[in-house]
């Protein structure tokens, strides 16, 4: 019998705050547009543009912004009955985002006690996670107790229900001590899932080395559960390999890049649309490159994400950056 949901992402909902004003520093910018944001809610969100049904597990600060994001998560299609309000009076975080240039931004992020990171262990739900096909785990509610021990009781839910687990690296350094810990928060949970996504940085982070060759890299986590690992590397594409032993390229599409933040998130929605479809591996690297040169052409992550519509539209006029 077919899943309630296609898709539940656990981690954080926050809120962006993108420059309205472009082409400046931070210290010069006077106005910022607020968005939902936080990696595995943009993934939830971008999944529900593509018509997925999706669900989500999380903690919200019990305020007007925690509001304002389930509102908005309920708006768009997404389950909130598993976000819950913190009531030990922990905020959302912030990301700040600053646009230089199309080719020079980068996200400033307040995230000391966040609320997310006190997701508790007794608030993941067996039976909820019972409803999907797919776990989505991202990295960053590895980083700090009790969300870590969430996300692990998440995982091994999943793992005992033949979910297919995805990990999102989503490494921010923010809310991470060390890197050690990460490697090995990292590979505890990437053994075990069953698709990985991730920059060769993040890679990096956990093999808690830098300059093993994508093959090196997924050689190794093939001994164990993966099936499907993804490597992006930003304007030059991605690479995808399947335990199978095929390799492919996903090739990037040119776009009128206004920030490159965002890139990765509606990269992860587009990919696993097309994954849980059975389109192919190609196509799931197209939808992605498409769905990431959508949204970096626009001011919000979340807002800016694509249908398929939209997708299959760009891709009939598309041209790859060589
Ligand atoms: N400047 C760019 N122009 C076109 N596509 C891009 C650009 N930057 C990223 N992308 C697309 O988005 C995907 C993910 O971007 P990447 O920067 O690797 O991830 P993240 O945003 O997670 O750091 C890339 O594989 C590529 O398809
Ligand atoms: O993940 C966050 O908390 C910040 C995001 O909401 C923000 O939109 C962003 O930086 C997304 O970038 P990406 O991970 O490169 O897709």
């Amino acid at each position: 019998m077919a899943k309630k949901y296609n898709l539940i992402a656990i981690g954080r909902a926050a809120l962006d705050l993108n420059a309205v004003e472009y082409n400046r520093p931070m210290e010069a910018t006077k106005s910022f547009a607020k968005f939902v944001g936080g990696s595995p809610a943009n993934i939830a969100i971008g999944s529900a543009r593509l018509g997925q049904k999706v669900g989500f597990i999380g903690k919200v600060s019990d305020d007007q912004h925690g509001n304002y994001i389930t509102q908005y998560m309920q708006h768009v299609g997404v389950d909130t009955s598993n976000l819950v309000k913190d009531d030990e009076g922990h905020k959302i975080g912030l990301t700040f985002t600053e646009i230089k240039s199309p080719q020079d931004c980068s996200i400033l992020m307040y995230r000391d006690q966040v609320a997310d990171l006190y997701l508790r262990p007794a608030e993941v739900s067996a039976e909820y996670l019972a409803q999907t096909d797919q776990l989505v785990i991202s990295g960053t509610g590895l980083a700090q107790s009790p969300s870590r021990e969430a996300v692990l009781k998440a995982l091994g839910i999943a793992k005992k229900l033949g979910v297919q687990v995805v990990f999102e690296l989503d490494y921010r350094p923010y809310t991470w001590t060390n890197t050690e810990e990460t490697s090995i928060y990292y590979q505890i949970v990437a053994q075990q899932a069953d698709i990985i996504i991730g920059t060769r940085d993040e890679y990096d982070i956990l093999e808690n080395y830098v300059g093993n060759s994508n093959e090196q890299t997924v050689a190794e986590l093939f001994k164990y559960a993966p099936q499907l690992i993804v490597i992006k590397v930003g304007a030059k594409g991605s690479y995808a390999y399947t335990k199978a032993g095929a390799a492919y390229h996903g090739y990037p599409y040119k776009s009128h890049v206004l920030k490159t933040f965002g890139a990765g998130d509606s990269f992860a929605a587009g990919f696993l649309y097309a994954v849980s479809h059975d389109l192919g591996i190609d196509k799931a690297l197209q939808y992605g490159s498409a769905a990431a040169s959508i949204v970096i052409s626009q001011l919000s992550s979340s807002a800016a994400m694509p249908t398929v519509a939209q997708i299959e539209d760009f891709l009939k006029t598309a041209e790859v950056i060589n």
